[in-house]
């Protein structure tokens, strides 16, 4: 059977970047999809973005919706201090099993969580089955119509705390319309746009970061 895109970027991965060695994972990933196949990784220059709000927030406890291959878990995994823990939500079992390769040979394994399966049912586990308290950091890059929903299944479980940072992808290709309608007129979210392009492309794109005020 002939391999996923998925796949011929894991072995692209395997076979050119240093194993141990996050930079060169995200660098070769970057390179196969600006050079042969686009991919929707947050990728380099919105990764810059991604970056710079880690660093202001040096997160514990960080939660990303929507591994796909791992891009970004070894991008947030790269910058966490000694003893925080990423916990990324994958629903795809290809994608997951990709990841789970690329998160080990970057070397952040001891940092990353994948859990398997649908957001809307990880997120009320997160507290009693994956002991977490409440989140620092939440990176949404899954489905954009699903934006939305888990936002407010993270505040009903009350996983978010005053000065919980959310940073979401996507904001205007493929677009998360009621994500931003709801996040910009909800007085206890402070909001901030940080205008870029699509991952790869000269097409602009954006983040929201989304600060709550408990
Ligand atoms: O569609 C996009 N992203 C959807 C991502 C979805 C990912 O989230 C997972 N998931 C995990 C948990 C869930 O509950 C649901 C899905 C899915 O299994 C998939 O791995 C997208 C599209 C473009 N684009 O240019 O077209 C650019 C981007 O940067 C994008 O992020
Ligand atoms: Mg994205």
């Amino acid at each position: 059977m002939n391999q996923s895109k998925e796949q011929r970027i894991l072995n692209f991965v395997l076979q050119n970047a240093v194993r141990g060695d996050p930079c060169s994972v995200l660098d070769t990933i970057d390179k196969y999809c600006s050079q042969k196949e686009w991919a929707m990784n947050v990728g380099d220059e919105k990764g810059l973005i991604l970056d710079k709000t880690l660093e202001e927030v040096n997160p514990s406890v960080a939660l990303e919706l929507g591994t796909y291959c791992g891009y970004s878990a070894v991008r947030i995994a790269r910058l966490l201090k000694p003893g925080a823990r990423l916990l990324t939500v994958e629903f795809n079992p290809e994608f997951a099993a990709i990841a789970k390769q690329m998160i080990e040979f970057a070397g952040v394994q001891d940092k990353v969580k994948l859990l398997e399966g649908p957001s809307e049912e990880i997120i009320p586990q997160l507290k009693k089955k994956y002991e977490v308290g409440t989140l620092d950091f939440v990176f949404l890059d899954h489905w954009k119509d699903r934006y939305t929903p888990d936002t407010i299944l993270l505040q009903e479980c009350n996983l978010l705390k005053k000065g919980s940072v959310l940073l979401a992808d996507n904001i205007i290709v493929p677009g998360a319309p009621e994500f931003i309608n709801y996040i910009r007129n909800n007085p206890r979210f402070q909001c901030t746009n940080y205008p870029s392009h699509l991952e790869y492309m000269k097409v602009v794109d954006a983040m929201e970061k989304a600060v709550f005020l408990g």
